[in-house]
């Protein structure tokens, strides 16, 4: 059994229309409009157990509505979800039991008391026997080095300390699956790694089941190996990051710097029959372009190296920051085209034949 199943996932919110003047809101009183917004609009998709998969879209995508829709906290328009073999906003008691979750921009801790009286009452919340609470708040301390934050009251703590807390709180009851909801926003780069390495530690032990939504990519590449991409309340690519940037990616490309003048014929002359393209502003440098999935750096260099004199060498690889934004550019319209064989581009056959699941 999967840990998340969702097929068919709908959810529509109905916004109330403001008419404008003092006159426009009487009216309002008495005649209300209304505007459907559909936020989610019909996904499918399934998450094995142990899985750390991203989920990744831009602002008003509709991340946030399916994290509340997988957590219990909406009910869905239409569609069917399995989570940890309940459906959330029904068996919400058991449910709750199995899951941990962390909304990045909103504390599940109490304010003004102590962090861990905030932990004893999410002990009572979650019915954790005092032995197996004690055990697993001595690990959490330790791997996430609450030591004297405990004591201290979560006003008082940085936004790095209260996120350490706000893990540590969600995991408290050894949750199978745990929803993160931009976990690592805000934060110093020292602090997002540590979070990085202590999720990364807990999947490998304890095989817990994470999906985590963010902006940032560097989440993405330091955990996930599969990611889902929403654009407007639909699911543009899901497969793995491989894919993603093998799909979209540019590949790779090598900046020559020449001792002595090289021409262009001779460089193509040396790497006929490697799928390259050469480029050159001055006889002194020259760049080539290396496609994902062609030639490898390493053939094309064991091509010149020797043969002509380099006084320098820089590789450059597109990262995931611009592969996404450049599917979220060019995305979503052209994904929901049926098959427009143009490579590389969302919605084309090469998406199909990577493995990666389209979603057109
Ligand atoms: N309670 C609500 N009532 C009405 N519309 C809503 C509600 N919640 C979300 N929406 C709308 O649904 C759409 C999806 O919102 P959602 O918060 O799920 O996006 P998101 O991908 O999480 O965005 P962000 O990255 O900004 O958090 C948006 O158009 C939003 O305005």
């Amino acid at each position: 059994m999967p840990a998340i199943e969702v097929k068919d996932l709908r959810k529509e919110f109905r916004v109330q229309k403001s008419r404008s003047g003092l006159k426009g809101a009487f009216r309002d009183l008495f005649d209300r409009e209304y505007n459907q917004v559909t936020a989610v609009k019909d996904i499918s998709f399934e998450i094995p157990e142990g899985e750390i998969c991203g989920y990744i879209g831009e602002n008003g995508a509709g991340k946030s509505t399916t994290i509340k829709m997988l957590t219990g906290i909406l009910v869905p328009t239409s569609g069917h979800l399995q989570v940890n073999g309940y459906i959330p906003y029904k068996d919400r008691e058991a449910f709750v039991k199995g899951i941990g979750v962390v909304f990045g921009q909103r504390s599940q801790l109490w304010w003004d008391i102590g962090v861990i009286e905030s932990f004893q009452l999410l002990k009572k919340v979650y019915r954790v026997p005092e032995n197996d609470f004690k055990a697993r708040l001595d690990e959490l301390s330790d791997r996430l080095q609450l030591g004297e934050l405990l004591s201290r009251p979560v006003r008082k703590l940085s936004l790095g300390q209260r996120m350490r807390c706000e893990l540590a709180a969600s995991l408290l009851h050894n949750p199978a699956i745990v929803f993160l909801d931009e976990p690592t926003i805000g934060l110093d780069i020292v602090v997002k790694t540590e979070i990085r390495e202590f999720l990364k530690s807990l999947n490998q032990r304890y095989g817990t089941t994470i999906l985590l939504t963010t902006h940032d990519l560097q989440d993405i590449e330091a955990l996930c190996s599969r990611v889902i991409m929403l654009d407007d309340g639909r699911i543009i690519y899901d497969g793995g990051l491989d894919q993603l940037k093998e799909t979209w990616g540019k590949g790779k490309e090598v900046v020559l710097q020449f001792n002595d003048p090289v021409p262009l014929e001779n460089l193509k002359l040396l790497t006929e029959g490697l799928d390259v393209t050469w480029e050159q502003d001055s006889a002194l440098d020259a760049r080539v372009l290396i496609p994902q999935r062609s030639a490898n750096v390493s053939d094309v260099l064991a091509r010149i190296v020797g043969v002509v004199q380099i006084a320098d060498i820089r590789i450059l690889e597109t990262n995931t920051d611009d592969i996404v934004r450049e599917i979220y550019k060019s995305g979503s319209a052209e994904a929901r085209k049926p098959s427009v064989p143009e490579a590389g581009k969302p919605g084309s056959g090469a998406e199909e034949d990577k493995g990666a699941v389209p979603h057109v």
